[in-house]
């Protein structure tokens, strides 16, 4: 088996740079190779491409949409995908996209712990549990959130997901990701981002890992418009990180396995898939480090709206109503003036999906911890717990810096639904959090 190390711009090799090498920014069009002359110049497709290598489009939009929408990359492999035999279904991993039931759906809060230590010898694949998914990945809308632990790298197989491109969002333990298009690494405050299709092997340098992945169905995941904010803030595209080509030459077997309509498929080929020498184009893998966002809040009064601090949107086909929004809520000062400053109490058409990374969250004083989950559907009614209101209703304003910190949110317009797994697991007293609130105090 050789690995190859990638060169980056100034052709430099492994030695000179650290093992994995990145290109800055968003979308960008990039050019890379890991053998110097395997990338056609000038053209995608030439005749003959470079040492027998095999051209091949990856497309994440219809040929056809906008040019500032158009997202696709072209690969130079050392063998074509379509030779693969065909898939069967795939036997393990139970809890991930076990499909949803047609049972009617309570309007309830939920909320889940972390699940509990995966088995012995548990790979990224067979430890995915789903959660909550919204739409039929047919459908291209919508979105579903797992969460996994694993114990053991991938070590002879590949995944590759059909139904939507994937947002990793380590919880604990690293995560190395060796992609079609290069490899990345990431710990617990990095996310990442695997395009729909793009196999990959995860190995994990802690030996075990948690985390959370959010699987897009819908309009690739941007960045939002900034309006009044300006041309800078949130999440600036130069801190996104695409890898520089990697491959790997192994003629071995190698099992790919594949989400394909909510379905998990098996193959076997006698080679690695992972063996893109080189590629172009403005589909690609990145990493982001939640460190860099530039938070923004308020000066002056009142608790801002969550939606300044998306960090991803997925437009819908309904204008500002997003299929899928990604929020983060990084560590920040809060100083707002005669203000109850965490989340209010509020009922919202847009459904809410929410997961802990570190620390706790400003408006649950317990019961919510890393690796943890909490749904507040369409409509119903959450905000901050009785303690967390207590405390936040006789604080003394000062300014103070919420530390430590970083929860997400998954908002969808689509109502989520739990599957049976995890309705059968969710924390029984939820709705316990919110009772006992003193009646207001009428004048007479
Ligand atoms: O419900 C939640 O905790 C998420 C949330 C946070 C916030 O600051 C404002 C609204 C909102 O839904
Ligand atoms: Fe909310």
């Amino acid at each position: 088996m050789t690995i190859h190390q990638p060169t980056n711009a100034a052709g430099e090799t492994a030695g000179q740079i650290e093992d994995t090498a990145y290109q800055p920014g968003f979308g960008n069009h990039v050019s890379t190779e890991a053998i110097p002359g395997a990338l056609p110049i000038g053209r995608n497709s030439p005749q003959r491409p470079a040492f027998g290598l095999y051209t091949e489009q990856l497309s994440g939009t219809a040929f056809t949409a906008p040019r500032h929408e158009n997202r696709r990359s072209w690969l130079y492999r050392m063998r074509p995908t379509a030779e693969h035999p065909p898939f069967e279904r795939y036997k393990g991993a139970e809890r991930f996209a076990p499909g949803t039931t047609d049972a009617p759906l309570a309007p309830n809060r939920l909320r889940w712990d972390p699940i509990t230590a995966p088995a012995p010898n548990t790979d990224l694949i067979d430890g995915m549990t789903t959660m909550l998914a919204n739409r039929d990945p047919a459908d291209l809308e919508g979105v579903a959130l797992h969460v996994y632990a694993a114990n053991t790298d991938m070590a002879d197989r590949v995944f590759m997901d059909a139904d939507g491109e994937l947002l990793f969002v380590p919880q604990a333990g690293r995560l190395r990701l060796l992609t079609e298009l290069g490899r990345i690494d990431i710990a617990p405050g990095q996310i990442a981002l695997i395009p729909r299709g793009v196999r990959f092997r995860a190995e994990l340098p802690d030996g075990e890992a948690r985390g959370y992945v959010a699987e897009n169905h819908g309009a690739l995941f941007r960045l939002p418009d900034l309006g009044p904010i300006g041309a800078n803030g949130l999440a600036n595209p130069r801190d996104f990180e695409t890898p520089v080509a990697w491959f790997e030459d192994r003629d071995e077997p190698v099992e790919v396995v594949q989400k394909f309509m909510g379905s998990l498929w098996t193959t076997t080929l006698d080679h690695s898939p992972l063996d893109v020498v080189a590629w172009h184009g403005n589909l690609a893998p990145w990493r982001y480090d939640l460190s860099r966002f530039n938070t923004i809040n308020t000066v002056s009064f009142d608790h801002p709206d969550p939606s300044i601090f998306t960090l991803l949107t997925s437009p819908s086909d309904v204008p500002g109503r997003a299929n899928a929004d990604f929020v983060i809520f990084p560590p920040r000062w809060m100083v707002a003036e005669g203000t109850f400053r965490p989340p209010w109490f509020h009922r919202n058409v847009m459904s809410e999906a929410m997961g802990l990374i570190t620390g706790a969250y400003d408006a649950k004083s317990e019961g919510f911890a890393p690796g943890g989950i909490s749904l507040h559907n369409l409509m119903s009614g959450h905000g901050p717990d009785l303690a967390s209101w207590q405390g936040a209703s006789a604080a003394d304003l000062k300014p103070h810096k919420i530390d430590g910190t970083m929860a997400f949110m998954l908002e969808s317009c689509w109502p989520y639904k739990p599957t049976a797994y995890a309705l059968e697991h969710s924390q029984l007293d939820y709705d316990a959090v919110w009772s006992d609130f003193p009646k207001a105090i009428l004048p007479k």
